[in-house]
């Protein structure tokens, strides 16, 4: 067994089994997270993450697989007796209960006298900037206000695990962005253990240290922020990873002794010194007749001298420029952190560095190449 806080081996998820519709929600999930990692599920509506959560905490039976928590089978086991703390995105706080009762009431089971369970409670609203409303009603509180609460309530209770359901997904922007960072430092501080739900990357990249991306119920990929940015698995995690995504065109390759060429659509073709892939990559490129060429609009340049684009939008967006140019058949974005002036209609030049492109396989999707060098 390898070690790992929590463990999922095989996991599947199958709804109305024996009926005429079985959705399967979750597909073959391994997945382990170390002791004191934040890890987040990420993926669009319906890829499965929700129901992964569930089943970890119990309040969704396996269709079959493992969960190990600390070594212990807990997939068998109802959710009270998993030690795992969860904010639940449907919040379920006690209607009669005040808001610091709702969050106190988590504090049960530790025995702690009247005075240190109002310094936590304190202390925790204060972080999720919820003070004024203790003495409130769940139902007298908007639903962000209730979010924090649930929140509230799972942080402050002692856990091996801690689950958050799209913790932040009711907050203005701006909170969001404060509590961010605030609830990872609780998190860290206390070296909590902790998966969150999100179809939010920004959220995931500024609170976990792996993201494991979900689509259809499969796992797509599982590694850092920076390794899922500058090594995506596939073209599924290559263009849903990264803002604006990443930039896709059919290509061939030609080999010759001094320069490849990879040739795209209408007769585009980029032009590279035979030593900007290596001899690896060259080997494969040979074998492999056609793939998918991918670039991150922060990578595609414009230049006087580069291939002909022709621009069809400009959007200025405070701090960066997004220009979208027709390019070899497809759209090309190009990310500039200035104010580019580049208006419709305009032709400009392309290049692209091969530091920057990504190679997937044509047909499976499975990424071969980053920068150059071969998977
Ligand atoms: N109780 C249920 N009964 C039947 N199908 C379900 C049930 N719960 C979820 N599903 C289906 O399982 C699939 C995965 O759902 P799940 O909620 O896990 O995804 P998700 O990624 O968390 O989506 P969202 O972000 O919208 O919550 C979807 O096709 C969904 O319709």
């Amino acid at each position: 067994m390898s070690d790992g806080l929590l463990i999922l081996q095989g996991i599947n998820k199958i709804y109305n089994e024996t009926s005429r519709h079985p959705v399967q929600a979750v597909s073959d999930l391994d997945l382990t997270v170390a002791a004191g990692e934040i890890v987040a599920l990420l993926g669009s509506s319906g890829c499965g993450k929700t129901s992964t959560l569930r089943m970890i905490a119990g309040f969704e039976a396996v269709t079959s697989g493992e969960i190990l928590i600390k070594g212990r089978a807990v997939h068998g086991l109802h959710p009270a007796r998993r030690n795992v703390a969860m904010a639940f995105e449907g919040y379920s706080l006690y209607p009669p209960l005040s808001v610091a009762e709702n969050i106190a009431f988590a504090l049960k089971s530790e025995r702690l006298n009247k005075s240190e369970i109002q310094a936590k409670v304190a202390e925790i609203a204060q972080l999720l900037e919820i003070r004024d409303i203790l003495e409130r009603s769940p139902g007298s509180i908007s639903g962000g206000q209730q979010q924090r609460v649930s929140l509230a309530r799972a942080l402050i209770r002692k856990a091996d695990l801690h689950l958050l359901d799209e913790p932040m997904g009711q907050l203005e922007p701006q909170l969001r962005a404060l509590l961010r960072g605030r609830i990872k430092h609780f998190i860290k501080q206390r070296g909590l253990t902790a998966i969150l739900v999100t179809h939010d990357q920004t959220e995931a990249n500024a609170l976990s240290d792996r993201i494991a991306v979900m689509e259809g119920g499969f796992l797509q990929q599982y590694d850092t922020p920076e390794y899922l940015k500058e090594r995506p698995a596939n073209l599924f995690t290559g263009t849903f990873i990264g803002e604006p995504p990443m930039n896709v065109f059919p290509a061939q390759a030609e080999v010759a002794d001094d320069f490849v060429k990879l040739h795209l659509e209408e007769g585009v073709s980029l032009s590279f010194p035979t030593g900007a892939f290596s001899p690896p990559l060259k080997a494969r490129l040979l074998r492999e007749k056609k793939f998918t060429m991918g670039v991150r609009p922060h990578a595609v340049k414009i230049i006087e001298t580069g291939q002909p684009a022709e621009v069809f939008a400009n959007q200025w967006l405070g701090d960066q420029t997004h220009i979208a140019a027709h390019f070899a058949g497809q759209t090309i974005v190009s990310v500039r952190h200035d104010r580019a002036d580049h208006a419709p209609g305009q032709n400009i030049g392309i290049e692209l560095d091969a530091g920057d492109l990504h190679l997937f396989h044509s047909s499976t999707g499975v990424a071969f190449s980053h920068g150059g060098g071969v998977e």
